[in-house]
């Protein structure tokens, strides 16, 4: 038997966390400036910025046994099983110092937020959603030029389409418990940061 502190603190399956770090979800649809919009709160607001397709990509570079599968879901714009994204996610939370964390482009799909909430007891304190049209998100993906094997049309539609019927459901999950601060994305990346900073802002500023 542990302490009441340990018991609270235990995840759904028992785990005990070693810290209980801030979270928030980053969402959006796939070149929405999920990730132009982190590199900013990081700047001003001192969080960790963890991209859950930053991690699967560069576990497909470390010649992981699991390289292989996902590089292939990745060109098929499809979503990694929750087990292997989680683990990665876990392992970047504990390697860190800090205690509070942008988890971008997670949870995407309802297998995934749950598995998440059982794994590691974590709630996210909120959920950014960066709302924008598809012709907008389009443009800026075939313009992005980062070598991005999923930044061509054919799978890029694919994107849209598990957005809008995975990723859209577990928006409107966090919707119903108010927990969604959704920011229109279409406008140029300055605005849409001061849209940004007025949600994290004041209190959560690093002072100069
Ligand atoms: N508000 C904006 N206006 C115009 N271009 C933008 C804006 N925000 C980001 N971009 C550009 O659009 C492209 C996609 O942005 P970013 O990589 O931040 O999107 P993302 O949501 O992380 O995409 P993905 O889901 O594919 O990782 C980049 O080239 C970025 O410079
Ligand atoms: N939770 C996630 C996140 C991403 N993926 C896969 O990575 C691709 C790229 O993700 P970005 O956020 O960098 O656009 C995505 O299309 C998925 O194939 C995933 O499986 N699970
Ligand atoms: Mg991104």
């Amino acid at each position: 038997m542990g302490t009441v502190v340990e018991a609270a603190n235990k995840g759904a399956n028992g785990s005990i966390p070693q810290k209980n770090p801030t979270v928030v979800f980053v969402l959006g649809g796939p070149g929405s400036g999920k990730g132009t919009q982190c590199a900013n709160i990081v700047q001003h607001f001192g969080y960790t910025h963890l991209s859950a397709g930053d991690l699967l990509r560069a576990e497909i570079k470390s010649g992981s046994e699991n390289g292989t599968m996902i590089q292939n879901m990745i060109k098929e714009g499809k979503i990694v099983p929750s087990e292997v994204t989680i683990k990665l996610l876990q392992r970047a939370i504990e390697e860190n110092g800090n205690d509070k964390f942008l988890i971008d482009g997670f949870p995407r799909n309802e297998e995934n937020r749950a598995a998440f909430e059982n794994v590691t007891g974590i709630e996210p304190a909120f959920v950014l959603f960066f709302d924008c049209p598809e012709e907008e998100m389009e443009r800026r993906l075939l313009s992005r030029n980062q070598g991005r094997e999923d930044d061509n049309i054919e799978t890029i539609r694919k994107r849209f389409k598990v957005f809008l019927e995975s990723s859209l459901p577990v928006i409107n999950y966090y919707d119903a418990k108010a927990k969604v601060r959704k920011i229109d994305a279409a406008r140029p990346v300055e605005e849409v940061f001061e849209t940004v900073k007025a949600i994290f802002a004041p209190k959560n500023e690093k002072a100069d």
